[in-house]
């Protein structure tokens, strides 16, 4: 499994990246399989990226019709809320590329059938379940972006949080720090199910959740790591302080 730092320039120059990684990624995986499974999450430079994806030239040749769109997590608001991640997405992507709407799995709103968070979390665990494959409780998704928090957050799960434990696939959080406080979130072991999974961090303020997460100090980013690959995706602000050669991480400087 190789773990990596990659540091761009920039926030703008970091999210033009990912995008090209990822749309280089996901078209040499479907030269190999018959579909690809992606987990999105939300903030500002996750969507940004999914942007930067949706104005690639080279984003026409995917075939988007079999990739499997999944979310890490989501605030728990009603369909269409603009808090949503999954809004996000659609606005910056998915409205833009001929996916499969088979193939998309927003997760559950507040205002669905299940109204309850915890009921919402179990049907979302049913629908990962159905797509897993045999022994599996959730999809090994190709590749799973996260972003992270000031904190040390990864998707919705938080630094101190009961949830940090949890072996359920998707928990449900009832007291977010971060707004809005009710959300659904992938666990810890269901993150780290994926093949891949790309923490794409940008800004000044989050370089000391980076260097702790990086150096192995129990933070929540800290936690993660596909099963095949992690990568750190930052920006130049990001990586302020971080150790040219982190132990057990390699980067384009080592
Ligand atoms: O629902 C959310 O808000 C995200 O899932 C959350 O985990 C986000 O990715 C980080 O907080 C980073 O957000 P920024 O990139 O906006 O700082």
């Amino acid at each position: 499994m190789t773990r990596q730092i990659i540091i761009h320039p920039d926030a703008g120059t970091l999210a033009a990246a990912v995008a090209a990684r990822l749309i280089t990624r996901l078209i040499d995986m479907l030269a190999a399989q018959a579909e690809a499974h992606l987990a999105l999450t939300g903030g500002r430079i996750g969507t940004a990226v999914l942007a930067q994806v949706a104005d690639s030239p080279a984003c026409r040749a995917l075939d988007w019709s079999r990739v499997n769109v999944w979310w890490s997590d989501e605030r728990f608001v009603p369909a269409g809320h603009p808090d949503r991640n999954d809004a996000a997405a659609h606005a910056a992507l998915l409205g833009k590329v001929p996916a499969d709407p088979r193939r998309l799995h927003p997760m559950p709103a507040a205002d669905g059938p299940q109204s309850d968070p915890h009921e919402a979390a179990r049907r979302y665990a049913a629908e990962l379940a159905a797509a897993a494959g045999p022994h599996r409780s959730v999809p090994a998704f190709d590749v799973l972006l996260l972003g992270v928090g000031e904190d040390g957050h990864v998707a919705s799960l938080f630094p101190g949080s009961p949830l940090l434990a949890a072996t359920d696939p998707v928990v449900a959080v009832r007291d977010a720090p971060k707004p809005p406080p009710t959300r659904l979130s992938l666990s810890l072991p269901a993150l780290n199910e994926a093949r891949e999974i790309w923490l794409v961090v940008a800004g000044p303020e989050k370089a000391a959740a980076v260097r702790q997460a990086v150096g192995g100090g129990g933070l929540p980013a800290g936690q993660v790591a596909g099963r095949e690959r992690t990568l750190w995706l930052i920006d130049e602000a990001a990586a302020t302080g971080l150790a040219s050669r982190s132990p057990g991480w390699t980067s384009p400087t080592s």
